[in-house]
Parts: C-alpha cells; structure tokens; sequence
C-alpha cells in the first residue's frame, strides 16, 4: 500500500517500533477502562504485558488488533493504525491468540488449522508442513481429533497453533501459558525467544505468572488502565531494588497508589478502572508517560496516512477466498452435525405436516341433536336429514327435552328440529303463491347452534344449507329454483368453492415458518459466534464483515433451498395442496421470505449480546409475522380490483339476471326464512 506522509518525518523510534500506543483512551459506556495509555513494543522483541485482573490488558490488545475502536488517541501496527486500508493487520501479518479458546468445536485440530491456512492464503503444502510442525512442537493430540474432545489445556494450544500458523511478523498471545504445563510453558517461551531472534518477529504476550515474562525483552506494568512502567525487566528490578519482577511491581503500584492517593483517590470499589468522573493523577504531572522506560514522543510527531480511492475500494471489496473459506467451514460444521443439520431440513417439513394434519380440515364426528316431530317414514324431514354429510356430522335423535339439555350440557353442537307437519307445510310454501305466517314457520328446519366454537358452527351451517340445496334438487328436479336461495356461488375467480381451511393457511405457514427458522439460525449462530470470540478471532485472520455475512447468506440459501424443495414436494405431492400459479414464483418468494428472515436474525445478532435475548426477540417477531402473512383476518384486509375482476363481471352478470327473472315467484317464499329464525327453543311443532 502507498502511504502519503504528511507530518513531519516519522521518528525513528516509530519506524523500530512493532507497536506504538499514544495517549490511547477507551471506554465501555461511563466506564473508563483504557487512559491515556503509552506503550511502544520494539520491533523484533518479545513485550510482556502485566497487570492483575480487569486492569484492561485484553482490551488494549484488542484495540491494537482493531477489533475494538479507541476513543481517542492513536495506534500503530506495523507502521499504520489497525484496519487501515490495504494493511494486513488485521490479516495475515498478525496472529491473535485471544484469550477465550476461540476455535470451532466441531473440528478436528486439522480442520482447524487448515481453516485458518485458508484464510491466510497458504497452500495446502504450506499449511501441511506448519501443521507437523506445531503438532509436533506443541505437543498436540492425533491431528483427527475433535476440538470438542480436547482437554482444556490441548484446547489452548491448538488456539496457539492458529496464531502461529502463517509465521506472521508480529504475535498477540493473551494468556497463552494458562493451564499449560510448566515444561510445555518453557518450550513456548524458547520458541518465542526463537522466533524473534530474526529481529523481524515481534511478540506481544500477557500473562499472569509474572516471574516467566522475565524472558521478555522488555515488559509493561499495567494497572487501572494505564502504563505504570515499561523497560526491560532486570532494568525494572534494578530500580526497584527488588529481587524479582513481582516484587518490582508491587513497588510501582504502592508509589502510583501514593501520588494517586494524593491528588486523585480512586472511588472504592473501582480497583482496576478509572472511571470518568474521578480526577485522574496525571492532572498534576504527565502522567501519559510511564514512571520509567522509553518516553513517546508527542502524538502530533506521529505520521498521518492515507491511502489513495483504489487501495481502498480494493480493501473493501469482499475476497472470493475468505467466502469460500467460511463457507467450507460452515459446510463441514454442517457434516459434523449431521442430526441437528437434518433436524434444519426436516423442520419446516414436520410443522407444515402438523398443520395440514391437525388444523382446518373439516371437522369430522360433529354430534348433533334431531329433533323430528315427523313420524312418517317418507317424511320431507327424514329425506332432507339424509343428504347430510354423515363424515361430519353424527345425527343422535332425542325428544325435545332431552335434545336441549345435552346441547345446554355441551354433548351436541346444536339441535335441529322439523314440526309435525314439516312435509305438508314446506310442499304447500313450494305450490302456494300466498302462505300463512304458520306454514313458513312450519315448513322451515330450526337450528340452534352452539356459536362457542366458530369453525364448528360454520360448517354446521353450511352442510345444512347443501344438505337443503341437494333435498330440493331431488325432490323438485328443475323446478327447484322456486325453493332455492336465489344467492347463486359461481364458480371462484381464484381458489375453489370447497377448499378447506388448510389450503387457505399453508402458503402463509410456510412464508411464516420460512422466515422464522432463517431469523433464528442466523441469530443465533452469529450471537453465538461472537460470544466465544470465533468472530473476532476471523476479524484478525482478515475476514471482513461483509464476507462473514456473504458466506452465511451463501450457506443459509443451501440450507433454505433444501427446505423449500422437501416443503413443495411434501405440500403439492402429499398434502394435494393445489398451486395455480407459477411454480417459480412461489420458490422465489419463499427464498425472498428467507433471506428476509436471515437480514433480520442480522439485525438481531447486531443489537443482543447473547443466545437467550436472541431467541425471545427472534421468538418475538414470529406472532407480527404471522398476522402480516395473511393467514388471520385483519381488520386492513382490503382487496383492490384488477383488471380481471372487471372482466368477469360481464361474464357472471347475465347468470343473475335469468336467474332474477324466474325467481320472482320464489323470493316471497324464502325471505320468510329469515323471520322463522327468531323462535324459542319451544317453537317447533
Ligand atoms: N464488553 C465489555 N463491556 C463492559 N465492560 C467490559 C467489557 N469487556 C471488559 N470490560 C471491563 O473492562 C475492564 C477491563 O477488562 P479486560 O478484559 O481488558 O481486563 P484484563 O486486564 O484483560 O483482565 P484479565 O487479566 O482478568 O483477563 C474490566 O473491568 C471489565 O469488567
């Protein structure tokens, strides 16, 4: 990359220098963690970082590989600030151990370091020859072994091989000796020392056990966000006086407790950070610079860069090998799973089953109370009762007393009731131009329902009214118009005048169910992903944000893709559901739904640090979706009319009209229907 120096002539100290932090502040909302912070580590040194717990040492190191931002200040890695376009660091130059294990468990050591391999562009040879050697030189298991299987301390060191897989030029190792055995902890150290002896490997390290980073060239002192001492350590002890580097340290704190004491006190409780609103001690002196070790130069000394619009367009332009890279990890995490993969498939295909299975077909068995004050066997009541459909409803016939109080019990879903003269009375309102109020009341089948359960009830009334159209088509043959409800259903412009209720609420099911899984999975993996610091750790490899949501958008349409075959065979081929339109169209809306779902699990996973809030918000979504995808009625349920709709009028309009014509002698008869229905339960006769 071209840089443009614009600033004075940049300090030899900066061009030696691995890494240069310069008044580097950083803060987790009020709390201050990072405070003007100074560290320089020399090129080709190993720079031991100390400090007791939550002084704020992973936090720098991840500030100097760029995977947190600093407030203010600056930093430069090899030469440019972290992430600077067309900078390898993150990338390739560095090699990160972070300090959570950081490594997928479902692959082997191998996997593991060929993953990284990728990432870094090495060959396949390069990457072989790398990985002998570091399971040779860290003493790591058979290389098939699954990281799940690893004890803690194998675990730590396969996390060790990743960062030093590509030889990069410079090593950030946070706690890397931890749970390692004290020869295997020597061996390390040699090796580090090794390794920087070229001058051109540099090794930032943090550690708790003190005493071992006296192999260090030169160590910082950390403590409540800033640098108390940087040097080399015998140089540190000597001024101390002190026979050990602990010792040493324990000096510098009592003194920087002693000038803090007197012109700041740090609020109680607040050991190892500053927070914002205390007075800070170096108002008093400059305290930006450690109380002994190399002095930094002033921030303004320190050179500015830039890089011209083709560097950075390059930079942001997403690499094919990293995609391919995560995407053949996902792939093989995918393989290693093979139930939970199967379980993704099978998902949507086993509620879509449920559904069709257990909601909106016809309900079957339904009990109904006749009441049937006929007696004559070729009575117009027995005939009309047997052109119902029997599947459905189960006709027990009782006396009137007991009919109402089995329906008042909740044993029937509603009583139907014929008067005694039933057959004469409905013959006389089909031949009579003139009836009685009497005969249209007598002549009409009463219902009562029981309304608690809508569907139910519904569906009682309708396979009533068939039941009636059918009885008079038999009995009257073409002359039923005169009985008929002049109310004549054509044939649907979309859909069929039977579908049943699953036809209606399975497209909706599927985009619902689509969406959900995709907001879950992608959610939960990223959420996931991040909390066990896999995301940071890809981050330093060099994999950019955008290639991470790339690889699982390519990753996820695999998985979604699968999912809407099984979907569409087991929906159109199994369940008989009827599609009348385009095929294609359907599977491109499915998909549409799920990259959908896949954006929003990205919202999600942006905003929720962790698997449970996930879950709920994803979880929280799917009740909005399910109202929005059509399949419950809403109150904004409009319809606008098409061009088609237009078309079919002149088509259906003349049916009406022949049918008004003929049915002038009808409608006195039937409207009555209407006024017969307000009866009491004592009505029938
Ligand atoms: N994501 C975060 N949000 C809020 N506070 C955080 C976050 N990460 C760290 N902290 C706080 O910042 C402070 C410094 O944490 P950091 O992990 O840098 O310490 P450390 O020196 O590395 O500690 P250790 O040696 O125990 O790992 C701690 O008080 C910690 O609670």
């Amino acid at each position: 990359m071209k840089a443009d120096l614009e600033a004075p002539p940049v300090s030899r100290e900066v061009e030696a220098s691995a890494i240069q932090c310069r008044e580097v502040c950083r803060s987790y909302g009020k709390l201050k963690v990072l405070s003007n912070l100074n560290l320089t580590v020399p090129q080709g040194h190993i720079y031991g970082l100390l400090g007791p717990s939550g002084c704020g040492k992973t936090t720098l190191l991840k500030c100097i590989v760029g995977t947190l931002k600093i407030c203010r200040g600056h930093i430069s890695v090899l030469g440019k600030p972290p992430a600077f376009p067309g900078h390898e660091v993150p990338g390739k130059m560095v090699g990160y151990m972070p300090q959570d294990l950081a490594l997928y468990n479902e692959f082997t050591i191998s996997d593991t370091l060929t993953f990284f391999g990728r990432i870094h562009g090495l060959s396949s040879k390069e990457t072989r020859a790398r990985m002998d050697f570091l399971v040779d030189f860290l003493d790591l298991p058979q290389k098939t072994k699954l990281v799940r299987n690893l004890s803690g301390g194998q675990k730590r060191r396969v996390s060790l091989g990743a960062a030093l897989l590509q030889n990069p030029q410079l090593l950030i190792l946070d706690e890397p000796t931890v749970g390692v055995d004290p020869v295997l902890r020597a061996k390390i150290w040699q090796h580090l020392v090794e390794i920087v002896k070229t001058g051109k490997v540099s090794v930032i390290i943090t550690t708790h056990y003190i005493e071992e980073a006296r192999q260090a060239n030169v160590v910082g002192l950390m403590r409540n966000g800033r640098l108390l001492a940087e040097g080399e350590p015998e140089t540190l002890m000597k001024h101390h006086s002190a026979a050990t580097l602990e010792k040493a340290f324990l000096q510098l704190c009592e003194t920087f407790d002693q000038v803090g004491s007197k012109h700041s006190a740090f609020p109680q409780g607040q050991q190892g950070v500053v927070l914002e609103n205390s007075q800070s001690f170096e108002s008093s002196r400059d305290e930006s610079h450690p109380i002994l070790g190399v002095g930094p130069g002033p921030i303004d000394m320190l050179p500015k860069y830039s890089a011209d619009w083709k560097v950075r367009a390059r930079h942001v332009m997403p690499k094919w090998r990293n995609i391919a890279a995560l995407m053949i990890k996902t792939m093989k995490r995918m393989k290693r799973m093979p139930g939970s993969l199967c379980f993704q498939f099978l998902l949507p295909v086993i509620q879509i089953s449920l559904m069709c299975l257990c909601i909106g077909g016809d309900p079957k068995g339904i009990q109904v109370a006749v009441v049937n004050n006929e007696t004559s066997s070729d009575s117009f009541s027995k005939s009309l009762l047997s052109f119902l459909d029997n599947s459905s409803i189960q006709q027990v016939n009782l006396t009137h007393t007991e009919a109402f109080a089995g329906a008042y019990n909740g044993e029937y879903w509603g009583v139907i009731g014929f008067g005694k003269n039933f057959t004469s009375f409905l013959t006389k309102r089909m031949v009579k131009r003139l009836v009685t109020k009497e005969e249209v009341d007598g002549g009409s089948v009463h219902v009562w329902l029981d309304l608690t359960n809508r569907q139910v009830a519904l569906m009682l009334q309708k396979k009533l009214a068939d039941a009636f159209e059918e009885f008079i088509q038999f009995k009257l043959g073409s002359q039923s118009y005169m009985v008929s409800f002049p109310i004549k259903f054509e044939e649907p412009i979309y859909g069929s005048l039977n579908s049943d209720f699953t036809t209606f609420v399975t497209p909706g099911a599927v985009l619902s169910i689509t969406f959900y899984l995709a907001v879950g999975l992608t959610a939960l993996s990223f959420v996931i992903e991040r909390k066990e610091g896999l995301m940071d750790r890809c981050w330093v490899a060099g994999v950019s944000s955008l290639e991470t949501i790339l690889a699982h958008l390519i990753s996820q349409l695999f998985v979604i893709s699968v999912q809407v075959v099984l979907l569409l065979i087991l929906m159109l081929l199994v369940f008989k559901n009827p599609n009348e339109g385009s095929l294609v169209l359907v599977v491109a809306l499915i998909v549409l739904q799920g990259i959908t779902g896949i954006s929003f699990g990205l919202v999600i996973s942006s905003a929720i640090d962790d698997e449970q809030n996930a879950n709920q918000a994803a979880l929280g979504i799917f009740y909005p979706n399910l109202i929005v995808s059509g399949m419950l009625y809403t109150h904004a349920h409009t319809h606008t009319p098409t061009p088609t709709d237009t078309n079919t009028l002149p088509h259906t309009l003349p049916h009406t009209h022949s049918h008004t014509h003929t049915d002038t002698h009808t409608l006195p008869h039937t409207l009555p229907h209407t006024h017969s229905h307000i009866h009491t339960p004592n009505s029938i006769k």
